[in-house]
């Protein structure tokens, strides 16, 4: 992948944005590059991780045949005599004689010989205490298999380890799953004019994205410690390479927002090319959000670690968190790049000449439709709060009512946007 990027140190202020799509191919390839080694995490602390290896079932799922009723496994033509009784968590004797009968219970493996199990609820008792009834035709016990079998792979790698997938790993005989751990990472906020608390004033912001980036990274299956957000740190480019090299120290992934520009107190550039890191992708052609970049750097030992630069305008720096931080952290944990699913546009949505526009949407899930929102300045975050996602209109298009678009989802979770 080296032959990909450029030096930091090379590149002018003006480089050629890249296209949107392909930016996020580049990442997500040079992400998948760098996953880092699978580890052994008991079930229990599974959740959020990627499978490094394929599910296969340890057993038939069944492993053997399993009564789904309370009833009778009966053996030949009724009446029968009671044998005995088979409870679930035992091996029982198998029905040797026709006409015999054991009690059975739910979860109870079906005895050898056994020819038919009927429901308690279907059965009588003859006044010499033989069990009598006409069993269901539809078989009432599971055979051994019949979910899967034995060494048949379940689910890909690349599959992330969410609650229906830990209870199938349980269910087939794993007590630890191998995974790619959750990436690593930092925030440094850059801006020293930034307020930290109460309301904005006197030509200074509050920092907006101190709070909301490392939540947004959690989302996507980061860690993210609270010591790991720093800022605002001091506007000198030694600050800066400071705290980079400090964050670098811990983090797979150090997300810096603001100072992607060229103006007087913007050290990114200069700070990662006092780093020598490379840059997989240095601006892209995306409105709003085009000074975003990714670079890397790679030790002497080969361990790899990146900066993702977002832009300091507030909406701009998520639009740079769905463009290449989704895609790299997806590489990164080993999954599949994200499909982006596609919507209807219930009204017309503008392009942005020869660059991508990311207009963000409200998303009616029942219709298919997405609804442009109001508030949609780079520098305003109230538009961002109502929508689901970004619909992609592609460059040298506009969007017309009724067009089918992509959508770039924000990593919502169950039940948020329900209002
Ligand atoms: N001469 C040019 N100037 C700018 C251009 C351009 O093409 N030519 N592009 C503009 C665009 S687009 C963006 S986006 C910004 C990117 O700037 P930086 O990444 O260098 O960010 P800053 O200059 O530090 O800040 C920009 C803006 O955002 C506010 N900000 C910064 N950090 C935060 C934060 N954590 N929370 C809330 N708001 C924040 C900051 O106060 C500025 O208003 O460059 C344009 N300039
Ligand atoms: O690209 Mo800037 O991110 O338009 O505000």
């Amino acid at each position: 992948m080296r032959t990909e990027t450029a030096s930091a140190a090379d590149q002018a202020a003006a480089p050629r944005p890249a296209d949107w799509e392909q930016a996020r191919s580049r990442v997500y390839a040079v992400g998948l590059a760098a996953a880092p080694p699978a580890v052994e995490r008991p079930l229990a602390e599974a959740d959020g991780h990627t499978l490094a290896e394929p599910l296969t079932t340890r057993t038939d799922l069944p492993a053997f045949p399993t009564s789904s009723v309370d009833g009778w496994a009966l053996r030949g033509a009724g009446p029968w005599r009671v044998v005995g009784r088979v409870l679930a968590g035992t091996t029982p004797a198998p029905l040797t004689e026709d006409g015999t009968t054991v009690e059975i219970a739910t979860g109870a493996m079906v005895p050898e010989g056994t020819s038919a199990v009927l429901r308690v609820e279907d059965s009588t008792r003859t006044p010499d205490g033989l069990v009598d009834g006409v069993p269901r035709t539809a078989p009432e016990w599971r055979r051994p298999g019949e979910e899967a079998s034995a060494g048949e792979e379940l689910l890909p790698a690349g599959t992330p380890v969410d609650p229906a997938v830990i209870g199938l790993a349980a269910s087939c005989g794993y007590d630890t799953l191998r995974v790619r751990r959750q990436p690593r990472a930092a925030l440094l906020v850059f801006g020293d004019e930034l307020l930290t608390a109460g309301p904005p004033a006197a030509g200074r912001v509050r920092d907006a994205l101190g709070p909301a980036v490392p939540a947004w990274l959690r989302r996507y299956g980061c860690q993210v410690r609270p010591a790991d957000v720093v800022g605002p740190v001091a506007d000198t480019l030694a600050a800066h390479v400071a705290a980079l090299r400090t964050a670098l120290a811990d983090a797979d992934l150090v997300c810096t927002t603001g100072g992607t520009m060229h103006g007087p107190v913007d050290h990114l550039h200069p700070s990662l090319a006092a780093l020598g890191a490379d840059y997989v992708v240095n601006t892209v052609a995306v409105r709003p959000g085009f000074p975003m970049l990714l670079a890397r750097l790679v030790d002497a030992d080969g361990r790899v670690r990146f900066v993702a630069g977002l832009p300091g305008n507030p909406q701009s720096a998520v639009v740079a968190l769905v463009s290449l931080v989704a895609p790299l952290l997806a590489g990164l944990a080993g999954r599949p790049m994200p499909v982006l699913p596609h919507a209807t546009l219930a009204e017309p949505v503008p392009g942005r000449g020869d660059y991508t526009h990311l207009a963000l949407v409200r998303l009616d899930r029942v219709a298919g439709t997405a609804y442009p929102v109001r508030h949609v300045g780079s520098a305003m975050l109230r538009g961002l709060s109502g929508a689901d996602g970004f619909a992609v209109i592609r460059p040298d298009t506009n969007g017309a009512a009724g067009d089918r678009v992509p959508v770039v989802p924000l990593p919502l979770l169950p039940g948020e946007r329900a209002w």
